[in-house]
């Protein structure tokens, strides 16, 4: 084997869904996403760093068990559903390991590991075509999606994540598009299909029979197969009659629904034409104990009316880009005694978890709801409760 190919077990993954190998004879090795654990590959090194190397399966000489041929003929060049190659249960049981793991080394001190090893785990109704929203890549009127770990553009036909109406409309939505990224989606409801370019309203259904009307660019979450079980979850974490701070609120996701449920809500969100859509549906469903503020939550003068709120229960639920202060904020609010934390970046939430832990909560519990099937990504929630307190 020449110097830059390496023969490795995979021993398992970590986060990112890469694989991780410990030869006997070289440092650790992380591979590109597409192993499974237990398999033996033949690897090209890509680069050398002091304590580790990072290469790219080349072969698999022996395939785990667990692995079938993927269904989408646009990979392994397109970089969407690397976790394709095994079954939606195995792929489960592999983002809760990871999840554990990625956890027990940013919590382990602060958290039992009968806490992290042991997750409420979700599962998705739909592996596939979930997708209500997205990126599509436009280059001369043709759909693209990006490749995987660059930025080449493969050209794609036919997404197998996207549902159904949104997939055969891609070329469609291209042809009037200029070249660049664009966010689509459509409504699960009457199935319309708009790019965030697009100003019409698509209908999206909420648990308990209301409904609220976005516009295209505005954020949703993309699997509306398995978000009426979130919405239903974060309901349950929420005390009848509790005073819920829906923070990071979209249009409404669960607000709304947690406002229809009896619970006074104050909601804060940064894009005005979603808290905008959500006060319509409000104020639609005679849902008067809703309340809605537009506000950047990194500046210190939207706490102001969230402290004066006196909410027992705050369900955060943060882009993937991170928090900013919002801990240091959460901290000093009297009256919480639960904070509900939904994570679709782990590794950046366990940062503003453990800030909770050092200063006097404890996480009672986990959950790991599968939201992106067929890719490593996963939403975690959080519940944490002040110490001393029954929740
Ligand atoms: C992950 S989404 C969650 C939306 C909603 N909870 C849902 O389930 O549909 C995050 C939301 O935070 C909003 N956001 C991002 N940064 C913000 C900030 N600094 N202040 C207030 N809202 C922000 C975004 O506009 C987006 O609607």
């Amino acid at each position: 084997m020449s110097d830059s190919l390496m023969r490795l077990r995979v021993e398992k993954l970590i986060w990112r869904g890469r694989g991780l190998a410990r030869p006997a004879d070289a440092p650790v090795v992380i591979v590109e996403p597409g192993v499974l654990p237990g398999e033996e590959i033949q690897a090209r090194i890509t680069k050398r760093h002091k304590d580790y190397l990072r290469a790219k399966c080349e072969t698999v000489l022996e395939p785990a068990s667990e692995r079938r041929p993927h269904p989408c003929p646009a990979s392994p060049a397109c970089g969407g559903c690397r976790f394709g190659i095994t079954s939606q249960r195995t792929q489960l049981a592999l983002k809760q390991a990871i999840m554990a793991d990625t956890l027990r080394r940013h919590l382990g001190k602060e958290v039992p590991a009968s806490v992290l090893e042991s997750p409420q785990v979700v599962p998705s109704p739909k592996g596939w075509r979930y997708r209500w929203r997205g990126q599509l890549h436009v280059h001369q009127g043709q759909p693209h999606l990006l490749g995987q770990g660059s930025h080449a553009k493969v050209p794609i036909e036919r997404c197998l994540l996207f549902a159904r109406p949104l997939a055969e409309a891609l070329p469609r939505l291209a042809r009037d598009l200029p070249d660049g990224r664009h966010t689509v989606a459509a409504s699960p409801v009457d199935h319309a299909v708009a790019s965030a370019l697009e100003t019409h309203r698509l209908s999206l259904p909420l648990p308990g029979g209301l409904a609220v009307d976005v516009l295209p660019q505005t954020f949703f979450q993309a699997n509306q197969s398995l978000n009426p079980t979130l919405v239903e979850h974060i309901r349950s974490w929420c005390p009848a009659g509790s005073r819920v701070a829906d923070l990071y609120a979209g249009a409404g996701n669960f607000g709304l629904p947690l406002a229809q449920a009896g619970n006074p809500v104050f909601a804060v969100e940064g894009d005005g034409p979603a808290l905008q859509a959500a006060r319509t549906t409000a104020a639609r469903s005679g849902l008067d104990h809703w309340q809605g503020r537009q506000a950047d939550l990194r500046h210190e003068r939207a706490w102001k009316p969230i402290l004066e709120f006196q909410p027992d229960v705050v369900v955060a639920d943060p882009p993937r880009s991170g928090s900013g202060p919002v801990c240091r904020h959460l901290l000093h609010i009297p009256s919480l005694e639960r904070i509900i934390w939904i994570s679709c970046d782990l590794t950046n939430s366990a940062r503003d978890v453990r800030s909770f832990l050092t200063q006097g909560w404890q996480l009672t519990s986990l959950a790991l709801f599968d939201m992106f099937p067929q890719t490593w990504h996963m939403e975690g929630v959080f519940i944490l409760d002040r110490r001393g307190s029954n929740g």
